[in-house]
């Protein structure tokens, strides 16, 4: 993808529209402080958020100057007032099955001012997102997303799930593995420090996880945000194993416990690890802490070995939602990209309102590659063939769904019989497809 992606015109197309109702969709430059900050400014609103002080200001602009960042203004409006639409984009490096990665076009900040909803605006911008993404050769865009209704009618459809874990303490009695490293309290500045080198070590390996931005690091240990109270209870805690080498780090806070001094409650914000070593003394000993009698953790996988590593998996409660949305844009090389667990061979029939994904494709597995070509008129005889839309092949892509399932559901047809197995077989990841922060 161009390293100039931050200055690709916006779509003549959609920006044709919106002028037709008087507003302009263009480009904020971003070493422009007075343009970038108002379009801060006005995303922070659309969320919901503070008013930006002047040094969450300077954070953000530093932290997100890199990113193609696109408003819309009324009509006359000057440069430095609030856009009433705001989105930002960017190549990020997806994980994808078989310890492949793609660049994929990232979206996020999608907001509309709440004087100007519902009229076209989040369209317009999301349909530009689209056609440059394509433009600039990204087989496919993802998102994560505030609400789950809003991205479907854009091809967007869940791909990875994330869980939220209530455990209640008394019953988690450990009976997993002992680890033989070492655990120690650091700093939230030394935290931050081994945070990017740890993920990246690790995110390889598991389909669904992004390169992770500096600045959401900075968000994590409370270096960046106004939430001062958070930033006072957070800690940090590494984990060495046994040679000697960082392989983990958790952060949490204790709260509550203002009642009953026993009954704090553990929010374990982040638990990064990159052994299994790692993993079960870091869990370890958070289920061990005294003073507390419930652990929350947020965004962890829907697959956690955790489960197996206590005494009565009913103190685990779960919470699954969808996390991680994939739009595929061009369906060869966004096929072609990942690995797959089985060979064999699978027509594809797509449809797509947009264009982009629509057509008949043929992937062909075999030594844990795949090739897709396109197709004129039938599949070869002998093989299997489903018939679905862009979301429903989005969903499947990282392996985090089943074609079986989404067959069951009536989402996709099998054109021949028991081509949902033939499909849930090539596209299955023996990874749980995870992704740990939002964007
Ligand atoms: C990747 C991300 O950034 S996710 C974050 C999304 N942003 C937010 O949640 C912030 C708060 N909300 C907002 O800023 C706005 O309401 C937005 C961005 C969600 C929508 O902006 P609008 O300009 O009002 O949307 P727009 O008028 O273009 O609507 C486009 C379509 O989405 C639908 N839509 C818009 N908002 C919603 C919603 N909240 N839920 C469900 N559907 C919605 C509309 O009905 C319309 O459907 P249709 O064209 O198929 O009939």
């Amino acid at each position: 993808m161009t390293s100039d992606f931050a200055h690709h015109p916006v779509d003549p197309e959609a920006a044709g529209r919106l002028s037709g109702s008087g507003l302009r969709l263009g480009l904020v430059d971003t070493d422009d402080a007075g343009m970038f900050r108002a379009w801060l400014q006005a995303t922070s609103r659309g969320f919901h958020g503070s008013r930006q002080d002047q040094e969450s200001l300077a954070a953000s602009m530093a932290g997100l100057a890199h990113r193609r960042t696109t408003g819309v203004w009324e009509e006359g409006a000057d440069a430095v007032s609030e856009p009433v639409g705001t989105v930002s984009s960017w190549p990020a490096e997806l994980s994808l099955p078989g310890g492949h990665s793609v660049e994929a076009w990232a979206v996020s900040s999608v907001s509309v001012s709440p004087a100007h909803r519902r009229r076209g605006i989040a369209r317009a911008m999301l349909e530009a997102e689209l056609a440059t993404a394509s433009a600039l050769g990204a087989p496919l865009s993802i998102l994560t997303v505030s609400e789950s209704t809003i991205y479907g009618r854009f091809g967007f459809a869940p791909a990875v799930f994330a869980t939220n874990l209530t455990i209640e303490t008394r019953r988690a009695t450990w009976v997993g593995p002992l680890p033989e490293g070492r655990l120690r309290f650091v700093t939230l500045d030394d935290a931050r420090a081994l945070l990017p080198e740890l993920h990246d070590r690790g995110r390889g390996g598991v389909p669904g996880q992004i390169d992770v931005w500096g600045l959401r690091w900075d968000q994590f240990v409370a270096l960046a945000g106004d939430d001062r109270d958070r930033a006072k209870k957070l800690r940090a805690i590494r984990y060495d194993d046994a040679a000697g080498v960082v392989q983990g780090l958790a952060l949490y806070r204790a709260t509550g416990g203002e009642e009953d001094f026993t009954k704090h409650v553990l929010e374990l914000e982040f638990l990064l690890s990159t052994t299994g070593d790692a993993y079960a003394a870091l869990w370890r000993f958070v289920l061990g802490m005294d003073l507390v009698s419930e652990v929350r953790a947020y965004l962890r996988s829907v697959d956690e070995p955790l489960r197996w590593q206590v005494a009565d998996q009913r103190a685990i409660k779960e919470s699954i939602e969808d996390h991680l949305w994939v739009r595929i844009l061009d369906v060869p090389i966004a096929l072609e990209a990942r690995g797959y667990a089985a060979d064999g061979r699978i027509g594809l029939e797509v449809s797509d309102v947009y264009g982009y994904a629509a057509g008949r494709f043929l992937l062909t597995a075999g030594g844990g590659a795949g090739s897709v070509t396109r197709v004129e008129g039938a599949f070869p005889d002998g093989v299997p063939a489903l018939a679905m839309t862009v979301n429903e092949l989005s969903s499947l892509y990282l392996g985090a769904v089943s074609a079986t399932v989404l067959a069951a559901s009536g989402r996709v047809t099998e054109l021949t019989p028991d081509a949902g197995a033939a499909a849930a077989a090539l596209f299955r990841s023996p990874v749980t497809p995870w992704l740990n922060v939002w964007f």
